[in-house]
């Protein structure tokens, strides 16, 4: 089995629609440090999982410097982008959202499970 482990930095802003009064209701920015995890058994033609490149372009191209509440249709918690970028990079089966030093969220498909507790240890 091949891996490939890309991190990029997004700068961007949102708020949070909740059941609760929180100071995240307010629009707000993060640096978001997001860590996508690919795998393939075979690689491509070109002799890769997938391209370091094309993943930065899918998830930065869009995302970066934006309002995530206007380009995302869900409520942008860190649990939601992480899975929204699982169903939308090929290959990807684990995404890691890093809102700040202390608050952090992965998404995993469910069968890879084992390998995210293996990660996040
Ligand atoms: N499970 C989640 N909890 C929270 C999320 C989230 O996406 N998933 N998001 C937020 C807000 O985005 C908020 O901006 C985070 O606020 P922050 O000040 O960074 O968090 P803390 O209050 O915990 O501040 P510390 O500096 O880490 O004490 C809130 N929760």
């Amino acid at each position: 089995m091949y891996y490939v482990i890309k991190r990029l930095e997004i700068s961007a802003s949102h708020s949070l629609s909740l059941s609760y009064e929180s100071k995240c209701s307010g629009l707000h920015g993060h640096n978001w440090i997001i860590t996508v995890y690919c795998k393939a058994r075979e690689l491509n033609s070109d002799g890769m999982v997938c391209d370091f490149s094309h993943i930065k372009e899918s998830i930065h191209g869009y995302l970066d410097h934006g309002n995530l509440n206007e380009l995302l249709p869900f409520n942008p918690t860190a649990e939601n982008i992480a899975r929204w970028i699982v169903e939308h990079t090929p290959q990807c089966f684990m995404a890691r959202v890093k809102e700040s030093e202390g608050n952090e969220a992965v998404y995993v498909l469910d069968k890879y499970d084992s390998m995210a507790v293996e990660c996040i240890k």
